[in-house]
């Protein structure tokens, strides 16, 4: 069976021209002029893009004592109405977990995804079996490692575990990844605002300020530097940490940055709303800035000092984040956003002239499949590669709103927001999985995409390291 997209315009990360793609399987057979199949998808009036992918997402996540309500079924289903083929979902392993035990406990809930999907895995604490442990979560296609420098407590590592985790990442060719918020320094405000009795969500942006990040960004760059590993740092959302990043950079080292597209669109005053539940619903980490923050983030996505939109989708109930009420170091961390990402960039980038639409492919699907070595195939169209594939309509309008959303979640951090330029249709490995507002795919149907390491990073920054070394003076 094939299936040909008619009529549209192709836009990739580097070119825009007017083809028709052809799909054998699920793979992409043909892009040219004049193709035909057996069932034809009408994108006259569209721009035939590859499919968004999400590579920072909380699908059924047990935190902070709870779990988040969209799992691989409503959460996959939620990311291919609005353009998004592939997840990138964090396994983080319980306290004392193997991390085996932690990935068959994530395989299992990957069985309801609806489309495709990979795994980052955390580390959150260091001994001799999680040292080995990195070996075989490699060799499952699994070549990417979480470190929290916050939740202390929880999740937080410190700079000597991280430095030899990142080390033994420099052997496997495998890239960390970084939560950067100084987590000590979090915990000793969070505790200074309880205290003197500011304990609504308010609190939670006040005591996580730009410059806690900034720092946590400087010390994850040395320490990757040091042991030779390229580095990620996940929800870069303030001008310290994209400072941080861009000097990195300008030195030549490998350091990516993923901003998010709330704090790309929604700033702080969200937590000083009256509504106790409009302010904890937006409750994540980092927390939104203040606006002269997110002009620096469009500018790092424009200039290329940031590569990836991603949205930390971790979707808690209301009822869930008033575990906090009267106390806002309990309330869930985390916001929704998968359905929303591509249309909402899509408006306030490409719609306001922030962005290309080659840019928009880039920092939406195209980057991040490189950054992760999926590409091509994900986040291309060409041949050979995945039919993942989103048929975009530039002049199809909706305003946001938790009562028509996919995502299980009982509101929406965008709502209210006009969006114009939606997904017509979205497909997934060459199947129709979303049509004019409607979800085909099945529960089940998405695969686990396993992912090859990085060794030729590594080698280069090891060789590099060893040409510049300190040298012994010969006497
Ligand atoms: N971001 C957030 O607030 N929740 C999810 C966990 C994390 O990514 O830090
Ligand atoms: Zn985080
Ligand atoms: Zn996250």
């Amino acid at each position: 069976m094939s299936l040909v997209i008619k009529g549209g315009t192709v836009v990739t990360a580097d070119r825009t021209f007017a083809a028709d793609v052809l799909i054998e399987g699920e793979t992409i057979a043909a892009v040219g002029s004049g193709l035909s199949g057996d069932t034809v998808v009408d994108a006259a009036g569209c721009f035939v893009m590859p499919g968004g992918i999400d590579p920072h997402t909380h699908l059924e996540m047990p935190f902070m004592g709870t779990t988040t309500v969209d799992d691989y079924e409503t959460g996959t289903k939620a990311a291919l109405s609005g353009g998004t083929t592939m997840v990138v979902d964090f396994c983080i392993p319980n306290h004392g977990q193997s991390l085996m035990d932690a990935m068959a406990d994530w395989d299992r809930r990957g069985e309801g995804a609806a489309a495709d999907y990979s795994f980052h895995m955390a580390i959150s604490e260091w001994n001799e079996r999680v040292n080995e442990e990195m070996t075989k979560v490699v060799a499952r296609g699994v070549t990417t490692f979480k470190y929290f420098m916050a939740y202390k407590g929880a999740l937080m590592v410190d700079d000597a575990q991280m430095f030899a985790s990142f080390q033994r990442c420099a052997e496997l060719g495998a890239m960390p990844l970084v939560h950067a918020e100084n987590g000590d320094v979090v915990a000793a405000l969070q505790q200074h605002y309880m205290a003197i009795g500011i304990t609504g969500p308010e609190a939670h942006a006040y005591s996580r300020p730009p410059d806690v990040e900034g720092e946590a960004a400087n010390r994850a760059i040395m320490l990757a530097d040091q042991a030779g590993v390229p580095l990620y740092i996940v929800h870069t959302s303030c001008i310290p940490a994209h400072e941080a990043i861009k000097r990195a950079r300008a030195l030549g080292k490998r350091v990516y940055g993923e901003p998010l597209i709330q704090h790309l669109t929604l700033d702080e005053s969200e937590y000083f709303h009256p509504d106790w539940d409009h302010a904890a619903r937006r409750v994540m980490s980092p927390p939104f800035r203040a606006k002269h923050h997110q002009d620096d983030l469009w500018a790092g996505l424009q200039s290329g000092s940031l590569q990836v939109v991603a949205t930390d989708h971790c979707a808690f109930m209301t009822d869930q984040k008033r575990f906090g009420r009267e106390d806002f170091t309990k309330i869930p961390n985390g916001t929704g956003g998968l359905e929303d990402r591509m249309p909402v960039l899509w408006t306030k980038g490409v719609n306001t002239g922030r962005l290309t639409m080659q840019e928009f492919v880039a920092v939406s699907s195209t980057n991040i499949a490189k950054i992760l070595n999926l590409y091509p195939r994900k986040g291309a169209i060409a041949v050979g590669a995945d039919a993942d594939i989103v048929v975009w309509d530039p002049k199809a309008t909706k305003t946001i709103s938790a009562k028509t959303q996919k995502s299980a979640i009982d509101y929406n951090v965008f709502e209210g927001i006009s969006c114009e330029g939606l997904p017509r249709v979205t497909l997934s490995r060459g199947e129709i999985a979303y049509k004019e507002g409607e979800v085909l795919a099945k529960r089940g149907r998405g695969k686990f995409i396993a992912r090859e390491p990085f060794p030729a990073v590594a080698k280069a920054i090891k060789r590099w390291k060893q040409e510049t070394a300190p040298k012994k003076i010969a006497r």
